[in-house]
């Protein structure tokens, strides 16, 4: 039987912390009611790809967040490998046009609400970060990763011009001569390197210490009155957000042009069977 200790810890316990209660199907949103702080789980598996439905859910959960006046937004995967693999390839491999156009459309939301988010906004990179998963963590203003992994923005690597937020992100980031390299390279960074050149601000042996790492830092705001906090992060933000909204129906032209492309649909398709086959070998 349990005793009347353990029941009154798993009470208080439960107080703590609470499930949204529009908590979304691919990402799980978790409020901490004594920091006030939300944390969104990318919820995906195998390797949280991001298609359609995990872009939708992630749109939702971001507004839904802010609007319930959270302290602050903490993103993290409930993979214990992989933060995001990126772009669900398949999305955009011999691709349903009005999807595709879907995905995009959606990308460019998700991009917007969490670039542009009221909050303080961190990432607990607890796994690789690839392509889309870099631009997630990069779009955060606080970054924590676990040794032995990998994140950066490899499109072009693949063949795909990096679009105007993937330079967004990495100039608001990184010194602007390491961000141009770092796109025109295609580089994937290890922990090590990431941390070198700035792309993330801490290390954590694990995800818990990430997480804790990461309310840390929205704790510094604690004392900041929050409507100067955001307008301060938008003078900031301000100028790329009007460059993107100017930009965004050309960029998801060039988008579906580019994914229309035979060429480009040879490409993915060997990219696609080359990941496949690791796993086969
Ligand atoms: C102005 C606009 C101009 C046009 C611009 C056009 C496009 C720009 C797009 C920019 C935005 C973002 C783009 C992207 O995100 S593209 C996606 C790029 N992602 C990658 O290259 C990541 C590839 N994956 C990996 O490196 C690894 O899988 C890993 C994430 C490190 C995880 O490794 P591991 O744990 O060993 O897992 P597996 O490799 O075994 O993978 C498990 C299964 O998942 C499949 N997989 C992996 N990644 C993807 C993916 N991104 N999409 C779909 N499927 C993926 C993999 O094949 C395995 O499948 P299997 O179980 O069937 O073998």
């Amino acid at each position: 039987m349990m005793s009347s200790m353990s029941l009154s810890r798993m009470l208080r316990a439960a107080s703590v912390c609470r499930t949204m209660s529009t908590a979304t199907k691919l990402t799980a949103v978790e409020v901490n009611d004594k920091t006030g702080i939300a944390t969104v789980t990318l919820s995906r598996p195998p390797i949280n790809a991001l298609n359609v439905e995990l872009l939708h859910d992630l749109y939702q959960s971001i507004k839904e967040i802010e609007n319930n006046k959270s302290r602050g937004l903490i993103l993290t995967s409930s993979n214990d490998k992989v933060f995001s693999a990126g772009l669900d390839i398949n999305e955009m491999y011999r691709p349903d046009k009005d999807r595709a156009r879907l995905l995009w459309t959606k990308l460019q939301d998700v991009w917007l609400a969490l670039y542009g988010c009221a909050l303080p906004t961190a990432a607990a990179i607890n796994g690789h970060a690839p392509a889309g998963g870099c631009l997630l963590a990069t779009s955060c203003e606080y970054r924590v990763i676990l040794p032995q992994c990998r994140i950066g923005l490899n499109e072009i690597q693949l063949g795909l011009v990096p679009p105007i937020f993937c330079m967004f992100n990495f100039l608001n980031v990184l010194p602007r001569r390491v961000a141009e390299r770092a796109l025109v390279q295609g580089r994937i960074f290890t922990t090590e390197q990431a941390l070198q050149i700035g792309l993330v601000d801490d290390v954590a042996s694990s995800k818990e210490k990430a997480l804790e790492k990461c309310s840390q830092f929205i704790a510094t705001f604690a004392q900041t009155n929050p409507l100067a906090r955001s307008l301060t992060k938008l003078k900031f933000r301000g100028a790329d957000l009007q460059r993107f909204e100017s930009e965004r129906t050309n960029e998801l032209e060039s988008f579906l042009e580019f994914i229309d492309h035979p060429q480009m649909q040879e490409d993915l398709g060997i990219y696609l069977e080359g990941l496949k086959k690791k796993n086969r070998n």
